[in-house]
């Protein structure tokens, strides 16, 4: 059964993760992105059942001692260091009560409908990254590790006789990586570019450039073109909105008033260029509303996104009296949501309606079975390994495989592709 259809009458799931530096505003984000949710009647209800366990989030935060230090997401599987909200109600605590440092990862749940459309809205904050490069790097170890343990979820699931056709999507379906700026020229750090590495080969890399109030308009579109120059030049690969193919096809759109196609061409080239085109015409992607591509288009150019959070503690309304979330300064008012301010409402767009679905389904048709594939090759290696131990054994010879074992021993240590020319 197909992953679609397996879902396909129950309430979607959409699980994101953010991850980055320490203090550039991932729990702000989440925080403000909360704001304009529209939480369910069911959720709602369980929010005015008194219960003293509410507390349980912020005081999972404090200062930082050495037995107190940051914890990675993936001990809210393991050894339990890290938070796991119970339902909305214990989100809604960690969204709305102070704003501390995170220490300890925090899954927040939040039944939400979006466009009557029912969503349990899943949002993972994770300690920001500080320290050396060696702290860095195994504090990414596991946040790979975590994304790792969702897809044995899944695993496990499929390996079952009996599979529950309401098992809950673990997965993680984008995450949101927040680019510390250090000035409009500045792109991806050293840092950066090694997390993003890793981190694009298991979900889906959304880039975002955070307090974006603190840069000015050309200032952030020189920093967006950095950070892509240098995505390009280490071969990091954000989510695409727009594929190069559709966005061949928008370029080609828009030049044919007047239609330009062919124009210094000889008559066989431009023949041939049609056919080309007749051919591409049947990927499904060409049957794409034009108001779809020309959002995907607008997703696209946003990409890095800059966001605004809600400065904390105060109350802000626009001009008519209605709230806003936002940042007061002397000289005006920031609303988050407002596309001349930052990118946060097309954002938020993407991520809980039009690309929802194509989130999740990369997740599950590219990452996951990557993952799978990368699993299931590694056990029949080490099954291949065992097997030849076992005749080694069995002959007490020490020629001959001795030597290979020895090669499929180093090939494991060593750290090179499991994948090889002799795997079955
Ligand atoms: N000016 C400005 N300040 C912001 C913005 N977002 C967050 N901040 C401030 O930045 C500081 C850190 O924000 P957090 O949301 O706690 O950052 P974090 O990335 O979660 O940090 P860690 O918990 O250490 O990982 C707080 O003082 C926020 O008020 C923003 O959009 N603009």
């Amino acid at each position: 059964m197909s992953y679609s259809m397996r879902r396909k009458n129950l309430v979607s799931e959409l699980n994101l993760m953010v991850v980055g530096n320490s203090g550039v505003g991932k729990t702000s984000f989440i925080r403000t992105l909360f704001g304009t949710l529209q939480l369910r009647a069911s959720a709602l209800k369980s929010l005015h059942k008194p219960d003293p366990s509410t507390s349980t989030t912020s005081s999972s935060k404090g200062t930082i001692t050495p037995e107190n230090r940051p914890t990675s997401p993936n001990s809210t599987t393991g050894n339990g260091i890290g938070t796991k909200a119970n339902g909305t109600k214990d989100s809604v605590g960690y969204a709305t009560g102070p704003l501390k440092r995170t220490l300890n990862s925090f899954e927040a749940l939040f039944e939400i409908e979006e466009c009557s459309e029912k969503i349990n809205l899943t949002m993972v904050d994770t300690p920001g990254f500080v320290g050396t490069d060696e702290v860095v790097d195994t504090h990414c170890d596991e946040v790979i590790a975590y994304l790792e343990y969702q897809f044995d979820l899944t695993l496990a699931e499929e390996r079952k006789v009996r599979r529950n056709p309401k098992a809950t999507d673990n997965q993680i379906h984008a995450c949101l990586y927040f680019i510390d700026h250090k000035g409009p020229e500045v792109g991806l750090s050293e840092a950066d570019i090694r997390i993003l590495k890793r981190l694009g080969t298991r979900v889906n890399l959304i880039p975002v450039i955070a307090r974006a109030d603190t840069l000015t308009r050309a200032q952030s579109k020189r920093l967006k073109q950095a950070i892509l120059k240098d995505a390009v030049q280490n071969q990091i690969q954000f989510f695409q909105f727009l594929s190069p193919k559709l966005a061949k096809q928008l370029l080609n759109e828009a030049q044919e008033q007047p239609p330009k196609k062919g124009i210094n061409h000889a008559e066989g080239e431009e023949e041939e260029e049609e056919d080309e085109e007749e051919e591409e015409s049947e990927d499904e992607d060409d049957d794409l509303d034009p108001e779809v591509l020309e959002e995907k288009a607008l997703l696209q150019s946003m990409t890095p996104f800059t966001v605004i959070s809600q400065e904390e503690g105060i109350e802000l309304k626009d001009e008519k009296g209605n709230r806003i979330q936002g940042r007061e300064f002397p000289w005006g008012t920031l609303n988050c949501l407002d596309s001349k301010h930052c990118d946060m409402g097309g954002l938020r767009s993407a991520l809980l309606l039009s690309h929802r679905t194509e989130l999740k389904e990369i997740t599950y048709g590219f990452f996951y079975e990557k993952y799978r594939t990368e699993r299931l090759m590694a056990r029949t290696k080490s099954q291949h390994i065992q097997h030849l131990k076992d005749q080694q054994a069995k002959t007490g010879s020490t020629q001959g495989t001795g030597l290979k074992n020895k090669e499929s021993m180093l090939s494991i240590t060593s750290g090179t592709p499991i994948a090889g020319p002799r795997e079955e």
